[in-house]
This record gives C-alpha cells, sequence and structure tokens, in this order.
C-alpha cells in the first residue's frame, strides 16, 4: 500500500476557500497512491475557535464536494481529515470523512474526545459518540482525531472491529510534540497495527502547529516522520505485517479483560 500524508500549512493569512483549492490540487497529485490522508480541521484550523460556527458546513457541504472530486481524478482513498460538521439539529461536531476512489463519502466519524477542558472544542462542540471503522478492499482503517490519541481504549475498540490502520488526522500543537510522537508509537505498538497520523504546519490564532507527521509500523518503527513545515509524507508499506506480527508476538491474545475493581 502506497499512503501520503498530506502536512497542509493552516495559517492565518489564507482563506478557506483558497486552501481548499490547495488541498484538492495535492491531492490530484497523489494519483498513483492507494491513500491519501489530510489532517484535523484544515479548513479553519484546529485552534480557530471563532472560525468554527461560520465555516461548519454538512456533510455534503463544499470540503466533501472539492474533496470528492479530487480523490476520483486521482483515483485514491481519501482520508480528508476533519471539518467543522453543522448536523441537522444544529450542534457542531469535529467531523472526520472517509471518501472512496469513486467520490462515495463512505464513512465519517465525530471524534469523540474534545480538546480543551473547559474552552475551545470542549465547549463549542458535540462529542461523538461511536468509533468507525472502514473496510478497504485489503485491510481495514480505524478512525480517530488529534486528541483521541491519548485515549487507547478508543483504538482497542478499532482494534476489536478488525482495524489495522488506525488513521489519526490532528492539529497537533508544537508545545507538546513529544507526546505526539510517543503517543503515535505507542499506539502502534500495543495495538500491534500501523499508525498514520497526519498534522498541520504553519500557525493560527497563535498556536504554532508541530508538523512531524508520522507513519509507525506494528513493531513501533517509524517508517517516515515528516519535518515542521508543509509536506507530503510519501510511504509504502504491507498491511499484512500486521497480521504476521499479532502472530509472532500474539500479546493481543493475552488481553484480561473484565477486571475487578482494584481492592485499596
Ligand atoms: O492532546 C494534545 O496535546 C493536543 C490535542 C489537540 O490539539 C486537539 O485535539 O485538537
Amino acid at each position: 500500500m502506497r499512503a501520503s500524508l498530506i502536512q497542509i500549512a493552516v495559517d492565518e493569512g489564507e482563506s478557506v476557500e483558497s486552501r481548499r483549492r490547495r488541498a484538492a490540487a495535492l491531492v490530484r497529485e497523489q494519483a498513483g497512491a492507494d491513500l491519501v490522508v489530510l489532517p484535523e480541521l484544515w479548513t479553519t484550523g484546529a485552534f480557530a475557535f471563532d472560525a468554527f460556527q461560520a465555516a461548519a458546513e454538512t456533510l455534503d457541504g463544499p470540503t466533501y464536494e472539492a474533496m470528492a472530486k479530487a480523490a476520483s481524478d486521482a483515483g485514491v482513498w481519501l482520508h480528508a481529515g476533519s471539518i467543522p460538521e453543522c448536523a441537522p439539529e444544529g450542534t457542531v461536531y469535529n467531523t472526520s470523512l472517509v471518501i472512496s476512489p469513486a467520490g462515495d463519502l463512505v464513512a465519517s466519524y465525530r471524534k469523540i474526545h474534545r480538546f480543551g477542558f473547559d474552552r475551545g472544542e470542549a465547549v463549542l462542540m458535540g462529542a461523538g459518540r461511536e468509533p468507525v471503522t472502514v473496510p478497504l478492499p485489503d485491510t481495514t482503517l480505524g478512525l480517530a482525531t488529534c486528541y483521541d490519541l491519548r485515549f487507547p481504549e478508543l483504538f482497542r475498540s478499532l482494534v476489536d472491529a478488525g482495524a489495522e490502520i488506525l488513521v489519526v488526522p490532528a492539529g497537533w500543537p508544537e508545545r507538546r510534540r513529544a507526546h505526539w510522537t510517543l503517543l503515535a508509537r505507542a499506539r502502534a505498538v500495543e495495538d500491534q497495527a500501523f499508525v498514520l497520523a497526519c498534522g498541520t504546519a504553519g500557525a493560527h490564532a497563535g498556536v504554532p502547529q508541530a508538523g512531524h507527521s508520522i507513519v509507525v509500523d506494528p513493531w513501533g518503527e517509524v517508517l517516515a516522520e515528516a519535518g515542521h513545515d508543509e509536506e507530503v509524507l510519501t510511504v509504502e508499506f504491507d498491511p499484512a505485517e500486521v497480521a504476521a506480527t499479532r502472530e509472532r508476538f500474539p500479546a493481543l491474545k493475552d488481553r484480561v479483560l473484565g477486571l475487578e475493581s482494584p481492592r485499596h
């Protein structure tokens, strides 16, 4: 499988429309890849809280339209990152879209763990409730978004549902870059899965972004890592390595579920 992670720059000086055009052009340039991934909230920026409401769109809105066309022109599976989704009842969610090479929306995932404690996304957006996996022809994707990376139980539920490639679009800040790399590797090792974690470059709302998109194999080895600036990170790997790793080192089979409460 050939995957391209588009670590697009999200800077304040650029309009949403311009960035959408640039993202579509970058997706088209990935013709020949099997899977292309964009980051979290790349239309507005993950920290541009004031922009969420105005930029919120429906699942069939302008970002889906532009990305569906780009995916079908390039003939790729596209994880189009996430958008501020305006749901029919008016709630805004941080929602990822997966689009087939025919341009169909095959899955959407509303971010479950909202970031910000008592501000930002945590108060402005609704929380998703449903983990989502996406079957591709030869493997299965498990979807998570940014802050979700800190919650291993979500990833275990994706693995239990058959996920072999964990795709994590993010808008991770530079300040906590060490956590990003460490957590991406931890999720890969403990879940014996590929992790494709695609962040943004640039700076918006006073928050410099980490970049450093990363692809980790089921043994925890880093297959590729981007730098700090806008970049397309391309990597080739064999999804069958997941089954081989789980067979060779069957730690997942030793899970003990339903533990009793700790004794005091
Ligand atoms: O967990 C972190 O440090 C960053 C999370 C984040 O920026 C987000 O979920 O938008």
